[in-house]
């Protein structure tokens, strides 16, 4: 096992305890942990875990959840007045407008974000840390981008679920037929991250761009002939990626070039600091609802949740500075750019604006 973050680095030991059980099933070969490693629901959240025997639950429910990035032109963009025109991503789409095949067919949830850590930002470029990269991606400063992150709502959970019921937390059965209904499913995330970046470019009156990436951070794949699970940890070979920070921090775009010790992979973001009911309870004692909805680099946040505006505040994230450094002194990624939310949307406004 691995792990890559500095002793300075804020990491739970009941992560590292879900990595040694990881380490220890049948077949297990190599676990490496990311700097933004925290514990999940049976499984570590953060890592990348490569094996001769493929385990549905180290993938877990959210089959193909990803953060894709697209350029957007907007002039004059006006976050407060930019919050008020983001469309409904809760209301899925009519499936007969969509021109393009749908995975495993299912044409429920099409161009929803779901709920938890899922978001779509509009963000700009803060600061441009690797000029030549920069300008291969076609980014400048102050260019504005949309961050979409989320996964394959409804179809990777059936999938998961159909696996669980009859073998619980062990192997897949029939290999073959578990890829298959995984690759759907992350097809299925990709086109979702379309289909949404679209309708906000529409409902902001902006033309939308090719995604400049899109890296799914659930998945298995076959490496070196073994099955990499990767849990989320973002497929790091030789690519950009798009380490999430948190709605009131940066987030970074690192050129990754992680080699076999970390399981060719990257963290995917700043990674969870405190549980969903701490997050909570903290944030009650200290904020109002009206406070969350502007954060500190002055951006607006989209929330029609209260509880979930708790429980997603930056506060609730670790330092991503921290983990963009750990990255770095690991020599697994590079920054290319670095991104301020102006907008971030979580789920619909009860009352819309
Ligand atoms: N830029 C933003 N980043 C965010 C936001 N909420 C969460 N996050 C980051 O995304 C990752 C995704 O985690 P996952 O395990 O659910 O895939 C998370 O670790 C945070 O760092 C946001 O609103 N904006
Ligand atoms: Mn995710």
């Amino acid at each position: 096992m691995s792990v890559f973050a500095s002793s300075s680095s804020w990491i739970e030991s009941d992560a590292l305890d879900q990595c040694h059980q990881v380490a220890a099933l049948d077949g297990m070969v190599h676990v490496a942990a990311m700097p933004d490693l925290h514990p999940g629901k049976g499984a570590p959240i953060g890592a990348a875990m490569s094996s001769r025997v493929l385990y549905p639950f180290l993938v877990g429910s959210d089959i193909g959840c990803g953060i894709a990035v697209f350029p957007i032109r907007i002039k004059r963009p006006v976050a407060e007045r930019l919050a008020a025109r983001f469309p409904d991503l809760d209301r899925p789409v009519d499936p007969d407008s969509i021109d393009t095949d749908i995975p495993a067919g299912y044409a429920e949830q099409l161009g929803t974000v779901g709920r938890g850590n899922h978001f779509a930002e509009l963000a700009r470029v803060h600061a441009v840390h690797d000029d030549a990269h920069a300008a291969r991606l076609g980014l400048e400063r102050d260019d504005l981008v949309l961050i979409v992150h989320s996964g394959s709502r409804g179809l990777g959970e059936r999938i998961l679920r159909a696996h669980t019921e009859a073998h619980g937390a062990g192997p897949a059965a029939d290999v073959g037929a578990y890829l298959a209904a995984h690759d759907d499913a992350v097809r299925w995330g990709s086109l979702n991250r379309r289909l949404m970046a679209a309708r906000i470019a529409e409902a902001l009156g902006a033309v939308p761009e090719e995604a400049i990436v899109d890296e799914c951070h659930n998945s298995v794949s076959i490496v070196d002939g073994r099955y990499l699970h990767r849990k989320g940890a973002a497929n790091g070979d030789a690519r950009p990626v798009l380490v999430a920070g948190t709605r009131g921090t940066a987030s970074f775009l690192v050129a990754a070039h992680a080699g076999p010790d970390a399981n060719y992979s990257v963290a995917h973001g700043a990674g969870r600091k405190m549980s969903r009911s701490d997050a909570l309870r903290r944030g009650k004692a200290k904020h109002t609802v009206e406070e969350l909805r502007r954060t500190p680099v002055g951006s607006y946040v989209v929330c029609g949740d209260r509880q979930l505006l708790f429980e997603e505040a930056p506060t609730a994230y670790k330092k991503i500075e921290r983990v963009i450094d750990d990255l770095v002194e690991f020599g697994l990624a590079t920054p290319i750019v670095s991104t301020h939310p102006l907008v971030t949307y979580k789920t619909a406004e009860k009352v819309r604006r």
